[in-house]
């Protein structure tokens, strides 16, 4: 790739790596410590529970869904004990967080886990995601880490996502089946003559989805701006290599940047479901770029929750921007016209001075 440097990157790492043996997690350790003393915030999407409990409970090797759920039960705290392991030697410290699709559609949900994901990361942890497996429901599965891992590249708002697996990338052809698929080192859209090409998993290994689902995830990561690499894990410092170009991969095309993505997410997708109007001051303010503090809001219409997209409104009642609430609607009546340093006072608590910080919100 060899591109901007990568500022914020989601890993995906697969089952057959994880759970392969050849010291990969350490060797991934060191990779990742590289990185971040140049400064690139990692997140680290890691496969293998399934894989590692079915192992330690003896179950078979296609297990059924319950089976499956109880075999994430078991693997997931040997999984994260491979990884704290991995990790010590280089002075990083893990820290777990298991997700469902509820906490990547849901708003609230959605907002908590980035937050999450940020204080982890400003705290100098390196967080490890996998899916909640032993208790998702079918409504609530992603179903595969490559999807998952695009989520969550979307909600951390990172600018590269890298799925290592035991392949080098996307090939015309599945190149297990057919010697003659030739490698493809760059994907600019993902038309459906591309997406046609991706196949399944071979049944009998430890993958789930195969390079199907790394493509959708890759459809998903391109709508949030975000690159994906398709690597191999194979080899020392593969990450490294992958992002300076020194390894074979597939490079997938973002659509604009994750803050574009984001604002025309808010601005076009969201339906509001409340408003703020605000004085000439603070419509100065925004104009300006700076986030909506309570000071500037002279009233609050609607029943909305935190994370809900808000119309903020000019004096004279013309819409002026749109933007994500820090604050539910009772928490915003009650902090009209006051100052965001009286907001813990009011309140008993703080989620930052602005009603809508400038980050969630789109002028119009
Ligand atoms: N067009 C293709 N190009 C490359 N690999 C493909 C293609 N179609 C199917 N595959 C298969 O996808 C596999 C990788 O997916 P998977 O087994 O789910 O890995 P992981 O566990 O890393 O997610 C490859 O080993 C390959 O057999
Ligand atoms: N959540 C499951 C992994 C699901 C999955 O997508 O597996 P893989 O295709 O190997 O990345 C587990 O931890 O076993």
């Amino acid at each position: 790739m060899a591109g901007p440097p990568v500022r914020r990157l989601v890993v995906k790492l697969g089952s057959a790596l994880v759970t392969g043996g050849e010291g990969f997690p350490e060797r991934l350790a060191a990779d990742v410590a590289a990185l971040r003393a140049q400064g690139t915030e990692v997140i680290l999407v890691s496969s293998g529970a399934v894989a590692l409990g079915r192992d330690l409970l003896g179950l078979p090797k296609s297990p059924r869904l319950d089976q499956k759920q109880a075999a994430a039960a078991a693997g997931q705290p040997l999984l994260m004990q491979a990884w704290g392991q991995a990790f010590a030697p280089v002075g990083l410290v893990t820290a777990q967080l298991l997700l469902t699709a509820n906490d990547t559609e849901d708003r609230r949900a959605y907002l908590n886990a980035r937050g999450t994901l940020a204080a982890l990361l400003a705290a100098g942890a390196v967080p490890i995601i996998n899916e909640n497996d032993s208790t998702a429901t079918a409504e609530l599965r992603v179903g595969d880490n490559d999807r998952l891992s695009a989520r969550v590249a979307q909600l951390a708002g990172a600018d590269t996502l890298v799925l290592l697996s035991d392949i080098d990338g996307l090939y015309t052809a599945d190149p297990r089946r057919d010697p003659a698929a030739e490698h493809l080192p760059h994907v600019a859209e993902l038309t459906p003559d591309i997406l046609a090409l991706a196949g399944d998993t071979d049944a009998a290994g430890p993958g789930t989805g195969g390079m199907r689902t790394k493509l959708e995830a890759a459809q998903i990561a391109a709508a949030a701006g975000c690159v994906t690499l398709i690597g191999s894990g194979a080899g020392e410092r593969p990450l490294a290599r992958l992002i300076a170009g020194d390894a074979r991969h597939t490079a997938i095309a973002a659509h604009g940047s994750p803050a574009s993505a984001y604002k025309a997410w808010i601005a076009g997708t969201l339906k509001p479901v409340g408003s703020l109007r605000i004085d000439a001051g603070a419509a100065a303010a925004l104009a300006r770029g700076s986030s909506l503090l309570p000071a500037g809001v002279t009233a609050v219409e609607g029943r909305f929750g935190r994370g809900d997209c808000l119309v903020v409104l000019s004096p004279d009642g013309r819409e002026l921007a749109r933007g994500l609430a820090r604050y539910d609607a009772d928490e915003a009546v009650r902090l009209v016209g006051k100052r965001g340093s009286a907001i813990a006072e009011i309140l008993g608590y703080s989620r930052g001075d602005a009603l809508i910080h400038r980050d969630d919100m789109v002028l119009r």
